[in-house]
């Protein structure tokens, strides 16, 4: 028997796409735009799902769900909302609502979570299969901010080609995220992501984790290895840290680039490789150039498009967004189901700085989820370190990482404000800005700024 659901949802194209999908996955659908239109569907027959907006023009996605229990309809319902509403989509749950699913819309979660709404009683297996399968996946989040707004538009415009894309951004903002985000925009998403952490591996292995290499080639060489070049063959090869490779491996990196061809350490066999590159960096990698720690070449060659990364504290408004995704996932990982977060917690989230960005929000909303007694999060969770000062205006002087994190015209700009500020004095300047002189008189030189 097809199984039939039913989408309430008043906005009418994505309703319309939401159908055709289903529709291509086998489901029987009818949708309604209204409560009072769904009301009278469900008058006449019945569903075996029910899928439907918590916000309609008329009544909310709640009360038809009340509506229905009241009649001792028992019919399966999951609830869509966005990430603002998360705390009223949970109270659904607590009022029958068999599950919920934030919008945008993740197609593979919305299917995995109708097939397990129509087939209820899973087996332990099942549900343990289901556990793991939700720790893997990478559920993601852009944010509302005008940031994220830039920033995404940017990742959807560079997703399909074949640019190599350099991402730049402090520690935690979501660099690697954002590089799985393109390769899953991209032509090559069904084929490998592959991840390296270039500031993890020993500097005499990195060789051979890139192009690997044949049983014997060096001591410790106990049998073949495949590099990731040659794994990520078809797809995305992603290196994080890009500016921790010693020299000579950035020479066999860009020589692999530029040939697409690679050979296994002790072999003499040439492979093809067709692989999209993305690195990430949090340092400024053209300092590292004019230090002469990082290849010319290999930068522009890695450097088709740069996105930068916004730092969470620059984002303000995606602060309690994200932190509610974060109770989401903990709640489900820790078994849990907190509500959100009382209006001091908020407050408190949206005054810290953030200096881990969305790592550090992910770590302390976790901690909080598994310490809170109520049903909501308070500031006393979210313990002791997220109550200092906001940094404000008047915090001119940054940390050195924060100063590299902007792009040239804001670092220019910052420049000649702080000379400004301090009448030409280049120490007083450098200060400021958190640099050191030497650096400074790089800089001035690098943006031909007349000293
Ligand atoms: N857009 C997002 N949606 C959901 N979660 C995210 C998003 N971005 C980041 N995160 C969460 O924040 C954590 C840190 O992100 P990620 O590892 O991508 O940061 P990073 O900038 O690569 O950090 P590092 O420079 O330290 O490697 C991730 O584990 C992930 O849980």
């Amino acid at each position: 028997m097809i199984p039939s659901i039913l989408i309430v949802e008043d906005d009418l194209t994505f309703s319309t796409m939401l159908k055709t999908w289903l529709g291509k996955k086998g489901f029987e659908v009818e949708t309604a735009s209204t409560q009072a239109k769904a009301r009278k569907l469900l008058g006449t027959r019945s569903f075996d799902l029910i899928l439907s907006d918590l916000r309609l023009p008329d009544k909310d996605g709640m009360s038809l769900l009340s509506w229905l229990r009241e009649q001792q309809n028992e019919v399966p319902f999951i609830i869509m909302t966005s990430y603002a509403e998360i705390q009223s989509a949970v109270r659904a749950m607590k009022e029958g609502a068999t599950d919920y699913i934030s919008k945008p819309i993740q197609p593979d979660e919305l299917l995995k979570k109708i097939k397990e709404a129509i087939q209820p009683g899973p087996t332990e297996a099942a549900t343990e299969k289901k556990k793991n399968a939700s720790q893997t996946t990478h559920s993601f989040l852009e944010g509302e901010s005008e940031e994220a707004r830039k920033l995404y538009n940017y990742v959807s415009l560079v997703a399909p080609t074949q640019m190599s894309v350099l991402i730049n951004g402090a520690s935690g903002t979501g660099k690697e995220y954002v590089a799985h985000r393109i390769h899953q925009l991209s032509k090559r998403a069904d084929k490998p992501f592959i991840a390296i952490d270039c500031g993890s591996i020993p500097k005499d292995l990195a060789a051979s984790e890139f192009f690997g290499h044949v049983k014997g080639s060096f001591t410790g060489a106990l049998s073949d290895k495949v590099g990731a070049f040659e794994e990520a063959n078809g797809g995305t090869l992603f290196l994080d840290e890009i500016g921790n490779l010693s020299y000579e491996v950035q020479v066999q990196l860009l020589r692999a680039l530029q040939e697409r061809r690679i050979r296994r350490i002790g072999s003499t066999k040439e492979i093809e490789v067709d692989v999209r590159l993305i690195s990430a960096t949090n340092e400024n990698l053209k300092e590292a150039i004019a230090k002469g720690n990082f290849r010319e070449d290999l930068y522009h060659r890695i450097n088709e498009f740069t996105l930068q990364m916004p730092a969470l504290k620059d984002r303000p408004e995606d602060i309690l967004l994200f932190a509610n995704f974060f109770l989401d996932q903990a709640n489900r990982e820790l078994d849990r189901s907190l509500i959100g977060f009382d209006a001091e917690a908020s407050e408190a989230l949206q005054k810290y700085s953030w200096p881990g960005n969305l790592r550090q929000l992910k770590n302390v909303v976790k901690r909080a989820t598994l310490l809170a007694q109520g049903e909501f999060i308070t500031a006393k969770d979210l313990g002791e370190e997220i109550h200092e000062r906001k940094l404000t205006e008047d915090d001119r002087v940054k940390p050195e990482e924060s100063f590299m994190l902007h792009d040239e015209e804001t670092e220019k700009h910052r420049i000649l404000k702080a000379l400004q500020q301090t009448g030409n004095n280049k120490s007083k300047a450098a200060a400021l800005l958190g640099i050191d002189r030497k650096t400074l008189y790089n800089k001035l030189k690098l943006y031909q700024i007349p000293q």
